[in-house]
């Protein structure tokens, strides 16, 4: 995969030098989503209706990029190329002409959404950081306001630039449901060579500007009239869109039992506990139980989520919500299907690259 995602970008630019400008001077992300948007897009060939709304949502956000309808062609050619060179001796002209039409077709449906947006939204959106929670050494809840409406659905997500790190984009969830003031909340964690997250938590104060691209993503709160009790588990700053999810039922005036566990490795990386005591305090059909997984001395439940989650009653009736370090929401899911919870009822997110 790595060696096609390079001889793809090489040729690329080596046909249209002029490109390289609009990508990041490190291409490593760029080169991890490109095949995470491929890989969804051939997984999603059964299910148009799903293909066609990410497809939209990817159009629409590379506005930010200013993309233009001419460049999908240059990026299509070197698509094409790079899969006949890599497909080796299996590389027919049927197959090329099945791929050059289904990359035409996806690429149409990127191109009108984008243009179908154009008249409606910017772009990007200038924020304002108004608020800077350091929670710990390496947490921050960041709190911004765009500079102009930007409608959105609790549990989606968005890219996000600083100054510091010109064209270098990375994606956080949004951590609130819609707000009357048109503040958005992250909850962002520094990690080692993370250019962006390092810039948001150490480098960040309030009354700075970062850029924001549009909400992306289709992880939503049950729809209306659903009723059924919720699980949620949230590992680390995973915590963000479900923490956005349960608001959103809440404000909803809907009255569903909520489980909310939240892990992290010891007790002081419980960086949110304090604000989800005071929801669960003025909403008492919310239950929040924190659960620690490398402190032996912790007074509370210890352990690992994926095994936690299967200490409870039965979660069979409810809809659940899994998300936070990739190894802890595959785990998490496997125990909940084998424990009888049906597919369609479970809702996951891991898709943030935490740089
Ligand atoms: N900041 C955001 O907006 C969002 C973040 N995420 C993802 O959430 C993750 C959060 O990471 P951190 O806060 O550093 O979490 P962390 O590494 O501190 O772990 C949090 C919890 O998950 C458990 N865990 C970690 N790896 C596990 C594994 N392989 N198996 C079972 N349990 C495991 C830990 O025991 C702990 O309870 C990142 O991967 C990030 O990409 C996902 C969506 C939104």
């Amino acid at each position: 995969m790595a060696k096609a995602a390079a001889y793809f970008y090489g040729r690329l630019f080596a046909e249209h030098p002029h490109l390289r400008g609009m990508f990041p001077p490190a291409m490593d992300v760029q080169r991890e989503r490109l095949f995470n948007a491929l890989t969804r897009v051939v997984w999603s060939v059964d299910s148009p209706d799903g293909l066609t709304s990410y497809l939209g949502q990817l159009g629409r956000d590379h506005r930010k990029y200013g993309v233009l309808a001419e460049h999908h062609t240059a990026v299509g050619n070197a698509l094409v190329a790079t899969i006949k060179r890599f497909a080796a001796g299996m590389w027919s002209a049927e197959m090329e002409a099945a791929w050059v039409a289904a990359y035409t077709a996806a690429a149409n449906m990127m191109i009108e959404a984008a243009e179908a947006d154009a008249g409606v939204a910017p772009a990007w959106w200038l924020a304002e950081v108004v608020d800077h929670d350091r929670r710990t050494p390496g947490i921050a809840v960041v709190t911004l306001r765009p500079g102009g409406p930007y409608p959105f659905t609790a549990g989606q997500y968005v890219n996000v630039q600083t100054r510091r790190w010109p064209r270098v984009w990375r994606t956080y969830s949004i951590a609130n449901s819609p707000r009357a003031d048109n503040t958005v909340r992250l909850h962002v964690r520094a990690v080692t060579a993370g250019w962006v997250s390092t810039a948001l938590v150490a480098h960040t104060k309030i009354g700075d500007s970062v850029l924001l691209g549009p909400p992306v993503g289709t992880m939503n709160p049950p729809g209306e009239g659903d009723d059924r009790d919720l699980l949620c588990v949230a590992g680390g700053t995973g915590l963000a869109p479900l923490k956005a999810i349960i608001e959103q039922v809440i404000a909803s005036g809907r009255r569903p039992n909520i489980h909310l566990l939240f892990g992290a490795r010891t007790a002081a990386e419980l960086y949110d506990l304090g604000d989800l005591i005071r929801m669960e305090a003025s909403y008492p059909w919310l239950r929040v139980v924190p659960v620690v997984s490398d402190e032996p001395a912790y007074d509370g439940v210890r352990g690992n989520l994926p095994d936690v989650v299967r200490r409870f009653h039965s979660w069979t009736d409810h809809v659940v919500y899994v998300c936070g370090p990739s190894g802890m929401v595959r785990q998490t899911v496997r125990n909940l299907r084998e424990d009888g919870v049906p597919a369609e009822h479970i809702h996951q997110d891991t898709c943030r690259e935490p740089f």
